[in-house]
């Protein structure tokens, strides 16, 4: 049926038939794999559009590796590809014949990369190498598959740099985090929390990692949007990136890796559709503006569509991206209820009063609000979208902090848990304190394990998200809320996808 039958209260059966009413994705037959449809994939180029600009400030270089890694140099990093080689796919024949030696997909291109930046590094006059690849990715992941947040292909830019002081390398990871953070903002309507992983959520092969978390309203739960990693020299160590220093010694490059997947597609679907289907911000939709004329019998069609026309034209030198919609084998409820579905944030009728009176009726998408402008207003309508973009963001703003309490002790902990809150505590940065929260969280959970068709679902323990780079300062004394010694930092506790 056209309509979206369920309330988006009943929040994943809501999100399977949004995506797919609002044509982003079509189902595919290789499990974890999903079709990005043409009004989908247009907010992708608008992500790597945006993102490009503001790496390009960075002096960051657009490159392509190969997507094949022979399993020689895939375990060339054994230790943390240990725990991640379950999901490596490999390519093992051509043809009828046997490929004598495995080749594994991509799952991330450290391994391909850094070979070849040993051998651009030679002196500190190579640095900063800085290159980005927007590529796919294969990951075999195990855990139930949902479009666009956990695919078993997906789409990424992986960003990588070497430089020559420790200082520039962590400069650079918290200039991309804050790239990420603005694409989030300014382009998705997004808020995200920036922060730092704890060792045991961190990337094992780095030294550090920076992330920007959101939370989803609807359930709570935490998302990971992209993350910054300082790398340190553990790669520079392990590939032999070195340089002469300027004092003719041998010196090991500092690095970082900075990743962001049409995932974020996911987060922003999530935020802001409703009842009626999806609510695109205005910045990444594929048409700002859609045009309905309104035929009516007193009316002159011709005459009307001229006037759709014109009204076209206007928009498109504002740099509007406007569609006309004067198919006649569709009513104009039926377009309304279309464009509505596929999010397009606002709509101008065009019927006989209005072609009378040289005036549109706006309907805004995302808070369905109705007004008449008069044509030579029409300029309005850039600020209107601006303005659309910032209420949205507001309003998603509002509902994240909403999902953010504190808690001292145990037992607040676990009445916000189980009101599907992310938790802000203080925390004695200890691993096992945390080991001992998430067993503790999964066991007093209400929501348990739920095995679907055999695929684990979401677990309802908590694991820390990030520790807030904005955050109070803790005094001698403070506690942590779970094994009450001494805190020395904030962290975030969630559900998370
Ligand atoms: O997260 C990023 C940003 C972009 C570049 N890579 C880093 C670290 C990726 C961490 N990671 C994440 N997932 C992986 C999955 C695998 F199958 C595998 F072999 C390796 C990895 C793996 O190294
Ligand atoms: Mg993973």
């Amino acid at each position: 049926t056209l309509a979206i039958t369920v309330k988006k209260s009943d929040f994943s059966e809501w999100y399977q038939q949004v995506i797919r009413k609002a044509e982003l994705i079509e189902y595919y037959d290789v499990s974890g794999c999903y079709i990005l449809r043409p009004w989908g994939y247009f907010i992708w180029e608008q992500i790597q559009r945006y993102f490009d600009d503001l790496i390009r400030t960075e002096d960051v270089e657009n490159s392509y590796f190969p997507m094949f890694i022979s399993a020689k140099h895939l375990n060339k990093e054994k230790e943390h590809v240990e725990g991640f080689k379950a999901e490596v796919a490999w390519v093992t024949k051509y043809g009828e014949s046997d490929l004598n030696e495995p080749l594994a997909i991509r799952p991330t291109s450290e391994t391909i990369m850094y070979p070849a930046f040993a051998k651009w590094v030679q002196s500190h006059r190579d640095l900063p190498l800085k290159v980005n690849q927007w590529t796919n990715i294969v990951r075999w992941e195990f855990k139930f598959p949902t479009p666009f947040i956990r695919t078993r292909e997906f789409l990424w830019q992986e960003g990588h740099t070497a430089h020559s002081t420790k200082e520039e390398a962590i400069k650079q990871v918290y200039t991309i985090l804050d790239f990420y953070e603005q694409v989030y903002g300014e382009l998705l309507a997004v808020p995200v929390i920036k922060g730092i992983k704890t060792e045991s959520e961190k990337f094992a092969g780095g030294d550090f990692t920076t992330t920007v978390e959101t939370i989803i309203p609807q359930n709570g739960r935490g998302l990971q949007g992209a993350t910054s990693h300082h790398l340190g020299q553990n790669f520079s160590k392990m590939f032999e990136i070195n340089f002469e220093d300027d004092k003719k010694q041998k010196a090991f490059a500092w690095q970082t890796s900075w990743g962001l997947t049409t995932r974020s597609i996911g987060a922003m679907i999530m935020f802001h559709g409703d009842d009626k289907g999806l609510v695109l911000p205005p910045r990444i939709a594929k048409y700002q503006i859609v045009i309905i004329p309104i035929i009516h019998k007193d009316l002159d069609e011709k005459q009307l569509n001229e006037r759709c026309e014109q009204i076209k034209q206007i928009l498109i030198k504002q740099k509007l991206r406007v569609h006309l919609d004067n198919r006649d084998n569709y009513s104009p409820g039926w377009k309304f209820n279309k464009w509505e579905q596929k999010g397009v944030p606002i709509r101008l009728e065009i019927g006989p009063g209005e072609f009378k009176n040289n005036e549109v009726r706006v309907v805004q998408r995302f808070d369905n609000k109705k007004y008449q402008i008069k044509i030579e207003e029409i300029n309005k309508l850039n600020q209107i979208l601006d303005n659309i973009h910032n209420a949205m963001f507001e309003k998603a703003k509002i509902e994240l902090n909403q999902r953010i309490k504190q808690a001292d002790n145990w037992k607040e902990f676990m009445i916000q848990l189980n009101q599907r809150n992310t938790i802000l505590t203080k925390w004695c940065e200890r691993q096992e304190c945390e080991q001992q929260v998430k067993g503790k969280s999964g066991m007093e959970s209400k929501e348990k394990d739920s095995e679907i068709n055999g695929q684990v679902q979401l677990t309802g323990s908590a694991k820390t998200l990030c520790m807030p780079l904005k955050q109070d300062e803790i005094k001698e004394g403070e506690k942590c809320f779970h094994c009450g010694q001494q805190a020395k930092r904030y962290v975030l506790w969630g559900r998370s996808y």
